[in-house]
């Protein structure tokens, strides 16, 4: 091999001599700017990275011979995922390899706050001997509510189990029968804030989960509280949790990540007493960068060799899949993030009905791809053809792929059903003679739409004034409506309507359409 690799982090020198070893020529050059990265990576066929590196959209337009991006840990949103598979490069991270050590890291946050270790140390260090001071409370029957039940998070609960402490927590996309499994009693999200001693986060950063421990949850928590952080900056609001400190409502809070890193001397944590803070290092342990960096490397070395890496979130080109199928695969990531983005409650499984001709194909890849887009509502753009299913299976969700028979009134049709815990919910979709996507049921209601761009969807009663309604109020907020569908029932006497909007649909336009009534429910939904 005669590619050339620029490590642009701290990694473990095992992983740089296994590259060494197959051949590569490795360049170590860590600490570059945005500016020095776009000039340097256009020498390279692939680059290593951690969290500290950026990798944007302009140092991407300048990697003309880069391949492939190795991110050494779990979290990719340092990287423009989007942009990369637009420029063909693949983007493999490692997902498992330090997925103890945060756990282990956030159990030592969790102490060193409860027992005031390190105020304790600096104290002995100026030779004081203030026993009574940092006395501190136990872990014992205390009550651990943790956001994010994925590797992390259910590590946590089984170490909080080991202190005799109770479990609760919140991730509505573990199943019930997972989270019973993990014996972690599943709350709603406002009453795990309510009953918990201690809040630990384990969520990737989304739009979804961004400043998810916000002031008004920290003022559901009990008085003497604690919030530990060892996921990443923007999940909890710094500003609100440091006001929490300041009024004594939070006893302490800790936190390995922050939203600006490296943290300066404005963070609002810096000058708080009851906070312990550590740089980012839930993944610092020799053992975690020996798994990250050699479970990169590996996939670099299969990549260059023609294979498919594991650990791949994204798949630039979808290969060895028949042209045919291309628009199905399209259609079927966009009815998976459309049915997430349109059901709140708990899904347990994906059923993927396939009529027509389409049903006479091998439509696996178009199956893993409605999981995908599923996912990608849930995990980010991490999610890939190659760690959809498994992702899946974490969380407990059962998917199955059926092939009917019965003619439809469609050449041919895909339904994604998932079921609930209080029933089922669909959407079907074809693609029409013009090549192009549409959406042509909701549950049982006949529509017609592109599933792309900004979508209001909304079911409510059947009555005059209601569709005049969404027109004014959208209109004094300026969101300009570009298609509308109407699918009726007159059974029920309810309507479903998409509205094609131009703009994002805010949570405050959502509440005032609601407010008018006789709507059983309205979602902003948004297909890239
Ligand atoms: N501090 C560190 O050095 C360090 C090390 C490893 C991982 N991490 C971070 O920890 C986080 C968790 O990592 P992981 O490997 O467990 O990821 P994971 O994907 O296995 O788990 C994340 C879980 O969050 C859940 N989730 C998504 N959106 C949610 C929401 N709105 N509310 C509640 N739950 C939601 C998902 O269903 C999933 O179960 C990530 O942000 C990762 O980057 C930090
Ligand atoms: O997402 C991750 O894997 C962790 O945040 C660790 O990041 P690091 O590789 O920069 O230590």
């Amino acid at each position: 091999m005669n590619e050339k690799i620029l490590v642009a982090d701290e990694v473990s020198q095992l992983g740089i001599r296994r590259l060494e070893s197959a051949g590569f020529q490795v360049d170590i050059k860590t600490g570059l700017s945005e500016d020095e990265l776009t000039e340097t990576i256009v020498d390279y066929n692939a680059i290593i990275i951690r969290s500290s590196t950026r990798i944007t959209e302009k140092i991407l337009s300048n990697a003309k011979n880069l391949k492939i991006i190795g991110r050494a840990g779990v979290g990719v949103d340092n990287i423009n995922v989007e942009a990369a598979t637009k420029y063909g490069i693949v983007v493999v991270n490692s997902p498992e390899g330090n997925i103890i050590s945060a756990a282990e890291h956030t159990f030592g946050l969790i102490i060193s706050l409860l027992r005031n270790i390190p105020q304790a140390d600096r104290s002995v260090r100026n030779l004081e001997w203030k026993r009574n001071k940092f006395t501190g409370h136990e872990l014992y029957r205390k009550t651990i509510g943790i956001i994010g039940l994925g590797k992390v998070g259910s590590n946590v609960a089984k170490y909080a189990k080991a202190f005799g402490m109770k479990v609760i927590g919140y991730d509505p996309y573990v199943t019930l029968d997972r989270a019973k499994e993990m014996g972690i009693t599943l709350m709603p999200l406002d009453e795990v804030f309510k009953e918990a001693d201690i809040i630990t986060i384990h969520v990737p950063k989304t739009k979804e989960t961004y400043h998810l421990v916000s002031k008004e949850r920290i003022n559901l928590m009990k008085k003497g509280s604690y919030i530990i952080n060892a996921a990443r900056g923007g999940v909890v609001d710094e500003v609100a949790v440091a006001d929490a400190l300041k009024s004594g409502h939070l006893a302490g809070a800790a936190s390995d990540v922050f939203e600006t890193e490296p943290i300066s001397a404005d963070n609002p944590y810096i000058s708080i007493k009851n906070t312990v803070l550590t740089p980012h290092i839930g993944a610092a342990t020799k053992e975690a960068q020996v798994n990250v960096i050699l479970d990169v490397v590996d996939q670099i070395i299969a990549f260059f060799d023609g294979r498919i890496p594991h650990g791949a979130v994204n798949l630039p080109a979808f290969r060895g899949v028949s042209d045919d199928l291309l628009p199905w695969i399209d259609l079927a990531e966009r009815l998976g993030k459309f049915i997430k983005d349109l059901v709140s409650e708990r899904v347990n499984k994906i059923e993927i009905v396939y009529y027509g001709d389409i049903a006479k194909k091998n439509v696996n890849s178009v199956s893993i791809s409605v999981l995908k887009g599923y996912l990608i509502k849930i995990k980010g753009n991490y999610v890939s053809f190659v760690n959809a299913l498994s992702l899946a299976n974490e969380l407990g969700i059962k998917y199955t792929e059926i092939k009917e028979s019965q003619d439809v009134d469609f050449k041919s049709l895909i339904t994604v059903r998932v079921l609930t815990d209080s029933g089922v919910r669909s959407v079907s979709g074809t693609i029409l003679s013009d090549q192009k996507p549409r959406i042509i049921e909701i549950d049982s209601y006949r529509v017609d739409a592109f599933p792309e761009g900004y979508l209001l969807v909304s079911r409510h009663r059947d009555k005059p004034g209601i569709i005049g309604r969404f027109g004014t109020i959208l209109g004094k907020n300026n969101i300009n409506i570009a298609g509308m569908q109407l699918g009726r029932n007159l059974t029920s006497g309810l309507a479903v309507m998409i509205l094609s909007v131009d703009s994002e649909v805010n949570d405050d336009v959502l509440r005032e359409l609601i407010s008018g009534g006789d709507i059983e429910e309205l979602r902003s939904i948004f297909l890239s």
